[in-house]
């Protein structure tokens, strides 16, 4: 792992990393906040929306007072696989900046999108084996990011204590984001994509009794809210489920970094309380 650059932030220390990947078989750059101290702190992992790299979350969530405060080390992911020889879409929504967190089955994006299995294998391995963390976890993300925490909680409980999202996609089986990229990642046969669609999984209980609670922030103003993010398929899957779920739909705010950055600390203060239960 190479240090690209590092600062100190609340005391902590952040730095820009780059490693090369296994899993994607391309160069991969993140973001690690360090509190203060000897540790072990508790992970968790932050996952971005579309167009986004590590730098979105990192400059603009405003995360490392409540994480300095909490003691928990966030770990910032790119979005895709980058570079010359990586396939590649001119629309925002596919593609580079466009990963959604799982493993592509479908040519020309098979060889290195492969999200899934970069986050919940190599990534992890990574930062428990470079930094001091106790070896638990929690994940959150924001729209296409929201979906793959939601998604990779639900697909893998044993490694997450607790999830939560900003403004996600909630049932990317059912709306233009998710059918778009599905289709080109996963291919024509809908079979393969309920796998990843976390208000099916959350119906079909892939892991209730797990996860007490999942607490989802949406703006009310979020110009993709309708059409792209309908958090009430993920209402009603969680109440057909039992599945604890405090959505709370925040009248006025969109779906940029500033509404991010308006309720980031009680979604620090959510994973923290699970993480040192
Ligand atoms: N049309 C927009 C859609 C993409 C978008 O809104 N991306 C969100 C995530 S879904 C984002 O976080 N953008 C980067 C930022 O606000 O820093 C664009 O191209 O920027």
């Amino acid at each position: 792992m190479e240090t690209i650059k590092s600062h100190i932030v609340y005391g902590g220390t952040l730095r820009y990393l780059k490693h090369d990947s296994a899993t994607t078989g391309t160069s991969m750059t993140l973001s690690v906040f360090v509190p203060a101290g000897e540790g072990p702190f508790p992970v968790l992992i932050w996952l971005s929306g579309l167009t986004c790299t590590e730098d979105n979350f990192t400059t603009k969530a405003g995360a490392y007072k409540a994480a300095a405060k909490h003691g928990v080390i966030i770990v910032a992911p790119d979005t895709s696989p980058r570079g010359e020889g990586v396939a590649d879409d001119p629309a925002y929504d596919m593609g580079q900046g466009a990963g959604f967190y799982i493993d592509a089955t479908q040519a020309p994006w098979t060889p290195h999108f492969r999200m899934e299995s970069y986050v919940v294998g190599e990534l992890i391995a990574l930062i428990d084996a470079g930094f001091p963390t106790t070896g638990t976890r929690s994940v959150f993300g924001h729209s296409m990011g929201g979906h793959g925490a939601l998604t990779l909680a639900l697909r893998h409980p044993e490694l997450f204590r607790s999830v939560s999202a900003f403004a996600p996609i909630s049932s990317p089986t059912r709306c233009p984001w998710g059918e778009k990229a599905f289709s080109a990642y996963l291919g024509a046969d809908r079979a393969a994509w309920a796998g990843h669609d976390a208000a099916l999984l959350i119906e079909g209980g892939a892991a209730t009794g797990v996860y007490d609670d999942i607490l989802v922030d949406q703006g009310e103003a979020d110009p993709f809210l309708v059409e792209q993010l309908k958090p009430e398929l993920l209402k009603a899957a969680a109440e057909k489920a039992g599945q604890g779920l405090t959505l709370r739909m925040q009248p006025g705010y969109d779906h940029s970094y500033f509404f991010m950055a308006s309720f980031v600390d009680d979604h620090v203060a959510f994973h923290a309380t699970r993480l040192k239960a």
